[in-house]
């Protein structure tokens, strides 16, 4: 597959397809760190929203914490704006098994129960575990099992193919 990744021109579609979703008065935005915290900066700005910027760090609320353990960096999930109700754009930077996400919506839900979450990831790698699709997606891969997509950054963003498993 081509990685030529331009992160900033997938970032300004992300803020296009986005646009049509949202009110900027009402519609509230989260962060899943740390990529996607990264990402949901620029985005917040770009769609000139005007609640705070949330953030939520599921390490305690994985399904798999008890095998993977407390990640290193570990930081307070923040969400600064009254959930119950409201509209919410969940930001993350690569969509694979899904349970980051739902990790991310039960966390969510403990502060309120919001109108409804839309999903936007800057790549969508494919492999879903669970019943989570991406309202949108600035890439949609077919990666392997052993290719892992990461974003680094914070400046500048890059997004980068690595080889992690077994050649198929
Ligand atoms: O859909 P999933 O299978 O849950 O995978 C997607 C998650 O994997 C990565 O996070 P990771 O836990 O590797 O931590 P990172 O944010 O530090 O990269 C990525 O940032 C996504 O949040
Ligand atoms: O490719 C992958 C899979 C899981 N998490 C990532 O960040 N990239």
């Amino acid at each position: 597959m081509t990685t030529d990744w331009d992160v900033t021109a997938l970032l300004e579609g992300m803020a296009r397809d986005l646009r049509p979703l949202i009110d900027p008065e009402q519609t509230a935005m989260i962060g899943i760190f740390t990529g996607g915290v990264w990402l949901a900066r620029t985005l917040h700005a770009a769609l000139g929203l005007q609640q705070p910027l949330g953030q939520v760090d599921i390490s305690f609320y994985r399904d798999d914490f008890s095998q993977i353990g407390l990640h290193p960096q570990v930081r307070a999930s923040d969400i600064p704006f009254d959930v119950e109700g409201r509209d919410l754009i969940l930001i993350d930077d690569v969509l694979y098994t899904g349970r980051t996400v739902r990790a991310a919506m039960n966390e969510i839900f403990d502060y309120g129960r919001p109108a409804r979450i839309r999903l936007a990831v800057l790549v969508d790698r494919g492999g879903h575990e669970l019943p989570v699709t991406a309202d949108v997606a600035a890439l949609r891969l077919n990666a392997t099992a052993g290719e892992h997509i990461k974003l680094r950054g914070p400046d500048p963003l890059r997004l980068e193919l690595e080889q992690r498993g077994p050649q198929p």
